[in-house]
């Protein structure tokens, strides 16, 4: 039986203006949907679009086309009050654990907060389930009376987490959680992210730059590429050989994870192309190494390899006993 979709985009577009006048689509048209409880990885270089999209699930940026269902409702164009009552289903979690925390409350108040406002919980009922987040997220419950200053950037990234649980939303977009963490604490909020992920069955899109925090936590993985998905796979089916070139290099150039079918490309060459000038055809097709006219030419669609695996490109990698289709069986290359 299919996973029920918690959230469900379609044709979704985020241009923005810059200063002259010129416009960047920083998400294309994107497709995707995620299946309650599960955590969704999305990766890809720094200004692929990533935080464009989780921005736009959030409605926290207006999209310029398309369509974002939550929980069977059309939410695209929702505004005020109903809007609200989403976002309390609807949390995220930053980046930068010191910027997000209001420094001039304490803690158990930037906590029970959401819960009165969203939820209509009493002063009493919220600081009581604030004390019990503190403790699921191990600072302990006397950490409230404290302000966000008094504590390290793990502890308030685990302050954050517990704020954004506060409402028990049913969505959790987390975006770069873990980036400004030293390594060793990055581990420790990795592992606890996972544990309550799992345990609380919270559906999650994670992005992350780093595949290697990925896959402690992603059931699946969808990478980006200047505003595109270009691949989407089963955590363990894509991190065993992705199928698009990109995906490959990118996962070459960590040396934590595993080796994949396909010889390892070395780190790719040049940046991406800036998204306001994009190539014509493939938009992978200025850095690919296994580039042919058709890539130059034709833009390939995402299309499904196999169950639980699809990617957006002529030429796939580790196709090993798939069928290919006939357009990419008569291309000789
Ligand atoms: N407010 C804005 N005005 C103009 N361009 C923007 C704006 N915000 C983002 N962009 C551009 O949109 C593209 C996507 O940016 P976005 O921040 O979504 O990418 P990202 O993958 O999350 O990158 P990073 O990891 O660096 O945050 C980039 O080219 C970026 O320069």
């Amino acid at each position: 039986m299919k996973p029920t979709p918690l959230l469900e985009l379609t044709g979704l577009r985020v241009e923005y203006t810059r200063p002259g006048g010129r416009r960047v689509r920083a998400v294309r048209d994107v497709d995707l949907t995620i299946s309650e409880g599960e955590t969704l990885g999305l990766v890809g270089e720094s200004g692929c679009g990533k935080s464009s999209l989780g921005r736009a699930v959030l409605r926290a940026i207006e999209p310029q086309a398309g369509r974002i269902d939550f929980l069977g409702l059309d939410i695209t164009h929702l505004k005020g009050a109903q809007l609200r009552a989403v976002w309390a289903d609807l949390q995220m979690i930053f980046q930068d654990p010191f910027g997000s925390l209001n420094p001039r409350r304490k803690v158990v108040d930037i906590i029970a907060e959401p819960m009165m406002r969203a939820r209509g919980a009493t002063r009493a009922q919220a600081e009581e389930r604030a004390g019990d987040l503190l403790d699921l997220v191990g600072l302990g419950r006397d950490a409230g009376h404290r302000r966000p200053r008094e504590f390290s950037g793990g502890q308030r990234q685990r302050i954050a987490i517990a704020r954004a649980l506060a409402p028990q939303p049913k969505f959790i977009v987390a975006d770069e959680p873990v980036s400004a963490l030293d390594v060793s604490i990055q581990a420790q909020v990795v592992n606890l992210l996972a544990d309550l992920t799992e345990e609380s069955k919270l559906t999650c899109l994670f992005i992350s730059h780093d595949l290697g925090v990925v896959r402690q936590l992603a059931d699946r993985v969808a990478v980006m590429y200047l505003g595109q998905i270009i691949e989407i796979a089963e955590r363990d089916r894509f991190f065993a050989g992705p199928a698009h070139p990109y995906s490959n290099a990118l996962l070459a150039s960590v040396p934590r994870v595993t080796a994949t079918a396909e010889p390892r490309q070395a780190q790719l060459p040049g940046d991406p192309p800036d998204p306001a000038d994009p190539p014509s055809g493939c938009l992978f097709s200025s850095r690919c190494p296994k580039v042919t006219d058709l890539c130059r030419t034709e833009q390939p669609t995402l299309r499904e390899l196999e169950p639980g695996r699809s990617v957006r490109c002529h030429f796939p990698l580790n196709t090993t006993g798939i069928e290919t289709t006939k357009e990419h069986a008569d291309i000789d290359h």
